[in-house]
């Protein structure tokens, strides 16, 4: 029979993060609907996954539909909704994994609040800045549209507020240059912050991606 040891301590953020052999962070994308937050948090997602990281994508569809399906679209439901994702993405980071998260998150309140939870340089700040006419003329799911027309109240951007960050770690506005693009700026942003680069096989294996 194995000997079961039993430790006092806790296995701490560290210890988690060694066993993957990789340093956690939260990625958080803000942006207008339709600037392509989901879109280029899920490629981005897919390359560290391609390539050895442990994951997890945090969106309005795992989100809204059971965490926060009591939310709406309010300014407290959405402060609420914010919350409860920082509190998530927090336990994730814990557990050592890389997180990214794509939500609008409108206040700039609302993500410092989440910023604060996090140790300096564990928290990055993604703004989605494609212009409102750009996301109103890709209108994906036809929501500008409705907003226009007031069949949707408080939309983001028409009826309701977005405040642009002030100081993210990186800014990218979709309707310039091409996914491919777009998404390695974000890996060199990781590179140069040394959350990838540990291991060389796995900058091996994002350059062969890329
Ligand atoms: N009133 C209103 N305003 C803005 N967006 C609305 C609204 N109603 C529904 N939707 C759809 O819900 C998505 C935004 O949800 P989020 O959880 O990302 O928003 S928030 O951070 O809580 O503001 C957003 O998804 P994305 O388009 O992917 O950003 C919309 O499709
Ligand atoms: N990097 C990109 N380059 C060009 N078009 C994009 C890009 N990302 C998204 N799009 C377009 O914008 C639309 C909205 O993207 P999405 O990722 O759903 O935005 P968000 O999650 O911010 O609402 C997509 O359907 C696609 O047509």
């Amino acid at each position: 029979m194995t000997d079961i040891v039993w430790h006092q301590h806790a296995i701490d953020q560290a210890a988690r993060a060694g066993q993957k052999g990789q340093n956690p962070v939260l990625l958080w994308f803000t942006g207008l609907s339709g600037a392509g937050k989901s879109t280029l948090a899920g490629a981005l997602e897919h390359a560290l996954f391609a390539a050895g990281f442990h994951t997890y994508l945090l969106d309005g569809d795992n989100v809204r539909h059971g965490l926060c399906q009591d939310l709406g679209f309010s300014a407290e439901d959405r402060d609420e909704n914010l919350r409860r994702v920082g509190e998530v993405a927090k336990l994730m980071v814990d557990a050592g994994l890389v997180v990214l998260s794509a939500f609008i998150s409108p206040t700039r309140e609302e993500r410092d609040g989440i910023r604060a939870k996090f140790p300096h340089g564990q928290f990055i700040e993604v703004h989605v800045s494609t212009p409102i006419q750009v996301c109103e003329a890709r209108d994906p799911k036809g929501l500008y549209l409705k907003a226009r027309s007031g069949e949707i109240k408080d939309f983001t951007g028409i009826s309701a507020p977005y405040e642009a960050p002030l100081a993210a770690e990186l800014t990218i506005d979709t309707s310039k240059g091409d996914l491919a693009t777009q998404v390695q700026a974000l890996l060199d942003y990781l590179t140069a912050i040394q959350v990838i680069g540990t291991k060389t096989e796995i900058v091996d294996k994002l350059t062969a991606l890329a």
